[in-house]
């Protein structure tokens, strides 16, 4: 297991709002992330948790710090550059699909994605029946529905379809973004077990931002707590074991106050 495969250096962002104010977006954040591991991060709302995304997806640029992803600075490494290595899940099941395409297009799009090789060219019949055997290992029958086009699957089928698409290249870095948080619970859990299966198989180095304590506790090899842009807390996996879903419950709420009473 690679130490520090990821590594926040002192990661800053700061935004204007419209009403001049200035907003601390990323504050001072320093992290160093293992291959392979599952990170959780939790927090109240506007505690960073999506401007870190955002940071490592490079949608934005840190004002300060430096990124480091399996010993390459991509701070300033464009978006669509990072986009064969950086993959991220969104809580809308939609996004990061083309729902008019079939879900095979779909599943070729993700798997030429960074390639120069056409989309066209790979829609044979030999890829067909390669992807029909590769989903068919998520018992949902998706095999069976590869001509469809994706707007008509359920939404957590979509989320199946939008996380084989994520991890279908084995990006360095997955980012889950709410990404269980949009789906019935029946259909989360299965959702999340099918993640977490994923994950494990392929080594792949994540961080889950979800405002489900109990799978922070489950899945989470550490928990990060944001709150107003900085670090508040880390707990390791030790902690975690002994770990009660009451007590994150209690610090969220505590950070909540906090919040209510400075502003
Ligand atoms: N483009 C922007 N312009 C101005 N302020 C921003 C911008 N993006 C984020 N912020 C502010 O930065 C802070 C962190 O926002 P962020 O969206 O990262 O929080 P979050 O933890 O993802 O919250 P939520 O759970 O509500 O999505 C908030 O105060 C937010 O209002």
């Amino acid at each position: 297991m690679t130490e520090n495969y990821l590594e926040l250096n002192h990661v800053s962002k700061v935004f204007q709002r419209r009403t001049g104010d200035i907003v601390k977006g990323l504050e001072d954040i320093t992290l160093s992330i293992k291959q392979g591991e599952i990170i959780a991060i939790i927090g109240t709302n506007g505690a960073g948790k999506s401007t870190l995304f955002n940071t490592l997806t490079g949608y934005i640029e840190p004002d300060e710090g430096s990124i480091l992803l399996n010993n390459t600075d991509i701070t300033k490494i464009p978006q669509i550059k990072r986009a064969s290595i950086v993959a991220r899940v969104f809580q809308n099941p939609s996004m990061g699909t083309a729902p008019r395409m079939s879900v095979f297009e779909n599943l070729m799009l993700a798997s030429k994605r960074g390639k120069k090789r056409g989309l066209s060219l790979s829609l044979n019949a030999e890829n067909k029946a390669e992807m029909a055997e590769y989903i068919s290992q998520f018992n949902l029958d998706l095999e069976k529905r590869l001509d469809l086009p994706i707007e008509y699957l359920s939404g957590g089928q979509r989320q199946t379809i939008s996380l084989v698409m994520a991890t279908i290249q084995k990006p360095q870095l997955l980012l889950l973004d709410e990404h269980t948080s949009a789906l019935d619970p029946r259909t989360a859990k299965q959702v999340m077990e099918m993640t977490h299966k994923m994950v494990t198989e392929n080594n792949l180095t994540t961080l889950m931002i979800t405002h489900h304590m109990q799978d922070a506790i489950k899945y989470g090899d550490r928990i990060v707590v944001l709150h107003q842009g900085k670090i508040a807390n880390v707990y390791s996996k030790e902690e975690i074991s002994s770990l009660e879903i009451g007590h994150l419950h209690e610090l969220m709420e505590k950070l909540v106050e906090i919040e209510a009473n400075a502003s």
